[in-house]
């Protein structure tokens, strides 16, 4: 439930170096579907590494309200779960605060359960599309009522008598997927998605692991993925891999910052999740993978980053869009201290996550000095070249933890400092953001 406290202005300013190591948290997306597959199934699944942030606590509490038994002991997550189609009706509200990911995959999770539930979430959750998700859980046959637009708060009314659904995807969207891939757990016979893009494949991975049969193909159609309904599910015990949505901030500080050497170890290169790195590489970034291995049937590396003072603007390719989506904010920080254009197309998605992540970061880099165009789709970034990006302002972060962590970023080697209105929302996704930045060297404050 982030955003309900009074804000947290924070200012980053200039520092040295950054060296040393930086363990990021727990993969968000791998740490949602465990505690939520998890309650899906009867008897104890344990998660290990799993992220502590606001947005996966408030899933973890909306899957107690569903019937689930979740308690932490030491290091381990213990999850009690209640089967296929076991949820109860909650007593109350589910608020999932900030997360979108939260609330649209447990709205599938439940929408083939004879339940009724209400779900609300942040003033920024509630301005997010949901008839993405709630237009195919219609045809497992559940109902959806909420604001005008396909707002939050919303009520839905699971399917007493779910069939299966064959669905493609109008928007590249790993929570739609997943979101009827949870539906057609319940509901008897094979469940089809169609993307026309790939998106992230962890609901896929893990409904694997528990023992569901899925299959994925790619087509002419494009990737289809078949799931058989009402699986005989078996708890797991899952180690959540580092998430690389946030050792981006660790390894773009270090690039832009003179001096710095950064390890980011034991990060998922999931070719679904990783395309900033390679962005960055074609960028001329000095970032290599040490370690190279396999974990859980994960490629997983050591990232090292070092700071590179002679990055380029380049177009980056829209195919590679879904692989990096979270990470274009941060991208467009480091697009500012290379030399020339980056142009980055098909990109439409970041008008509806936690902001209008467009709009977010051109209005910040604009009032940090930097030219920024946009399209409804696309936008391109004027670098400047290391050691000319002024800085000197403070950035709105519309309530949105990766706006937030950007701004603080660019801070740390723009020629003035760079203030942010509100940094409370960085603890959805890394609360411990503020202390790794700061032992590798940096400056934030609280102001
Ligand atoms: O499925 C997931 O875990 C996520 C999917 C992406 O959202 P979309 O499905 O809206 O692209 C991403 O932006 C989000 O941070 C996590
Ligand atoms: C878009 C994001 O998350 P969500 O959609 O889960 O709110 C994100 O973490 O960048």
């Amino acid at each position: 439930m982030s955003g309900h406290g009074d804000p947290i202005p924070m200012t980053s300013r200039k520092c040295g170096p950054l060296n040393g190591e930086a363990h990021v948290p727990g993969d968000k997306s791998i740490s949602h579907r465990s505690l939520i597959l998890g309650a899906m199934t009867v008897g104890e699944t344990k998660v290990t590494g799993l992220l502590e942030g606001q947005d996966v606590l408030d899933t973890a509490k909306a899957m107690q309200a569903f019937g689930a038994q979740i308690e932490k002991i030491g290091d381990t997550w213990h999850v009690h779960g209640v089967g296929v189609g076991g949820f109860a009706e909650p007593d109350n509200v589910i608020d999932c605060g900030n997360s979108g990911t939260g609330v649209r995959l447990i709205m599938g999770a439940m929408a083939t359960c004879p339940i009724t539930a209400t779900f609300t979430g942040d003033a920024s959750l509630n301005k997010r599309p949901m008839a993405r998700v709630t237009d195919p859980l219609a045809l497992f046959g559940a109902k959806a009522y909420g604001r005008s637009g396909g707002r939050l708060p919303m009520t839905i009314i699971g399917a007493e008598n779910p069939v299966p659904v064959r669905y493609a995807t109008p928007v590249p969207s790993a929570q739609v997927k997943s979101a009827v891939l949870l539906a057609g757990l319940n509901a008897p016979g094979e469940t089809v998605v169609i993307e026309r893009e790939a998106t992230r494949d962890h609901s896929e991975r893990m409904l694997a692991g528990f023992g569901a049969t899925i299959s994925t193909e790619d087509t002419p159609e494009g990737h289809v993925i078949t799931l058989q309904g009402r699986p005989e599910f078996t708890p797991q015990t899952i180690i959540v891999p580092r998430d690389p949505s946030s050792a981006a901030f660790p390894v773009c500080a270090a690039l832009i910052t003179e001096g710095s050497d950064v390890l980011v170890p034991n990060i998922g290169l999931n070719p679904t999740r990783a395309g900033l790195f390679f962005t960055l590489q074609d960028m001329g970034a000095d970032l290599t993978f040490e370690n190279m291995r396999e974990e859980g049937g994960e490629p997983v590396a050591d990232l090292r980053a070092r700071f590179s003072p002679d990055l380029k603007g380049i177009e980056v390719p829209a195919e590679r869009a879904a692989s990096m989506i979270d990470e274009y904010p941060i991208l467009s920080v480091v697009a500012a201290f290379a030399e020339g254009k980056t142009h980055m197309p098909g990109v439409k998605e970041l008008r509806v996550k936690e902001s209008d992540r467009i709009d977010a970061m051109a209005r910040g880099l604009r009032g940090a000095g930097v030219r920024v165009d946009e399209g409804e789709d696309w936008w391109t970034v004027h670098g400047l070249g290391h050691g000319n990006v002024p800085g000197g302002f403070t950035a709105e972060t519309f309530l949105d933890h990766r706006i937030a962590m950007s701004f603080l970023i660019l801070g740390m080697a723009s020629n003035a400092a760079m203030s942010v209105d509100d940094g409370q929302p960085i603890a959805t996704s890394f609360p411990i953001f503020e202390s790794l930045m700061g032992a590798l060297g940096a400056q934030i404050e609280r102001t």
